[in-house]
């Protein structure tokens, strides 16, 4: 076994950051070179209010179908709101698992003639809240919790990798501007058509983001992390404890010495009921080419020699020298029925059909 095949996640302690910085930047420099995910734990975001969480997200999948279809990402140029089951494609399959997506809420602020990238911000679609009282409020409090985790791991990240706290802040992220997330829920296969496989969501890398803090809202099995040497690794739920994950924008941003690892989830085995996670996603500036941040040397030494992986991502040149256009094209083609309706003119120029 080389120094690549991870077999596990580790478990990094945020506590340990003020306590005993050294040794908690040598565990997160390991886990951000060679395995691309670790867990996080001491984070400070309280049981209570993640419990609460989990049954508001189960209150909104529970909704009747026309509640949450008021709600249709159809009606979102910003690619935020519900998507039904199978509206979403990776690797070419449909993805078993239906979901709301949702970011801070920010207006809607684009006009003909401004860059596209501008129209994928806006604002949130609603459930009424009389029909399901706190689910705003539930959302939107993780949203700001996990990008305050996100910025507080990115100044720690900067440090493991030899620079200052605020080096990839500064460069790469708006203050303000817009992260996306969602809640998902992917039915157990008893709840499936037999047709539609066990593909949760296919292996993919997280594109054009930073970092993505993940919370498995409920104990059921399903997310897997490909090693580097290509073999599947289980990432089981740790109570109170968020999942992270490295995005292509880092990976790029840190010349590939950080890795964008492959990941898919599995539906749950039958009789085991649905499972929930919701991912939160701390994407990196659209609106300027990217240029990678100088790293030292000896950092860069460590770089992975060759990661296998069955991700069929693409498009790598465009994410550097148009990151904005990138992004537009990355969610017209995982929600083509609503990249067609608003972006119609760039699905066909890029071949994005039904
Ligand atoms: O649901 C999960 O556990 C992971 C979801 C995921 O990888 C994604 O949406 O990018
Ligand atoms: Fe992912």
């Amino acid at each position: 076994m080389t120094a690549t095949d991870f077999t596990s996640i580790p478990v990094l302690d945020l506590a340990k950051a003020h306590s005993d910085k050294g040794a908690f930047l040598a565990e997160l420099q390991h886990a951000l070179i060679h395995i691309g995910f670790f867990y996080v734990k001491g984070h400070g975001i309280t049981s209570d209010f993640l419990d609460n969480l989990t049954k508001q997200t189960i209150g909104y999948f529970d909704l009747p179908l026309e509640e949450k279809l008021k709600t249709d990402k159809i009606n979102s140029p910003t690619f935020l709101g519900y998507s039904i089951q199978g509206n979403e494609i990776t690797k070419d399959k449909k993805d078993n698992r239906e979901q709301f997506d949702f970011a801070n809420e920010l207006p809607a602020t684009w006009t003909e003639g401004r860059h596209i990238h501008e129209r994928l911000t806006g604002p949130n679609l609603w459930p009424e809240e009389d029909v399901l009282p706190g689910f705003r409020q539930s959302v939107l409090l993780f949203h700001s919790q996990a990008q305050e985790l996100a910025e507080t791991l990115t100044r720690l990240v900067a440090e493991a990798l030899g620079l200052e706290p605020n080096a990839l802040l500064d460069h790469y992220v708006l203050p303000g501007q817009q992260h996306r997330a969602k809640l998902i829920k992917y039915p157990a296969v008893d709840q499936l058509d037999p047709l539609d496989g066990t593909q949760g969501v296919g292996p993919h890398r997280d594109t054009a983001s930073l970092l993505t803090i993940l919370y498995q809202a409920n104990d059921l099995p399903g997310l897997q992390v490909q090693n580097h040497a290509g073999s599947w690794i289980d990432a089981p739920a740790i109570p109170n404890a968020f999942v992270v994950n490295i995005g292509t924008g880092l990976e790029y941003l840190v010349q590939n010495v950080a890795v964008a690892t492959t990941h898919r989830v599995l539906n749950p085995p039958p009789g085991r009921g649905p499972r929930y996670s919701i991912p939160f996603f701390f994407g990196g500036r659209l609106d300027q080419k990217l240029i990678p941040i100088d790293i030292p040397q000896s950092v860069l030494d460590q770089r992975p020699k060759a990661v296998v992986t069955d991700s069929g991502h693409q498009f790598h040149q465009l994410y550097a020298s148009d990151p904005g256009l990138y992004a537009v094209l990355n969610r017209i083609s995982s929600h083509r029925d609503v990249g067609i309706k608003f972006y119609p003119r760039l699905a066909k120029d890029h071949n994005i059909s039904h």
